[in-house]
């Protein structure tokens, strides 16, 4: 299985690799090596639940900002730790205010 965090936070393809920067991901012309993300795997073993989970994930998400602003609590860098899959390091410094 592939490590996929340590490919996409590879700086040989991500300035900045270990920063969480997701607009990165909005450049209408990317340079991003596609090879680069692979959070579904690759290949013919790849995930199969992938459009449904992208699917989940985006209606989840349009469900909760629609009612609620998240905002930081604090600035302080907050690690991944591998534990089967990958987890925070410490509570998120995140707040959801009704909108
Ligand atoms: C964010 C959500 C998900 C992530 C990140 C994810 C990720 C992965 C990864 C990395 C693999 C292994 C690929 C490989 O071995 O190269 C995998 C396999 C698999 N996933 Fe997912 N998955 C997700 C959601 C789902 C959902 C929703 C389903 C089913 C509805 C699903 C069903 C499967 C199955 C059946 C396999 C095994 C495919 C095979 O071995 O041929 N996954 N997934």
């Amino acid at each position: 299985m592939i490590n996929s965090q340590a490919i996409g936070s590879n700086e040989e393809y991500f300035d900045n690799g270990k920063q969480f920067r997701p607009e990165r991901w909005l450049e209408e012309k990317s340079s991003i090596n596609p090879f680069a993300h692979v959070p579904f795997g690759i290949g013919k073993r790849m995930c199969i639940g992938r459009r449904l989970a992208e699917l989940q994930i985006q209606l989840s998400l349009c469900w909760i900002l629609r009612e609620y602003e998240i905002v930081a609590t604090d600035h302080e860098p907050v690690d991944a730790l591998h534990s089967g899959t990958l987890v925070p390091s410490r509570e998120l410094p995140v707040a959801f205010v009704r909108r």
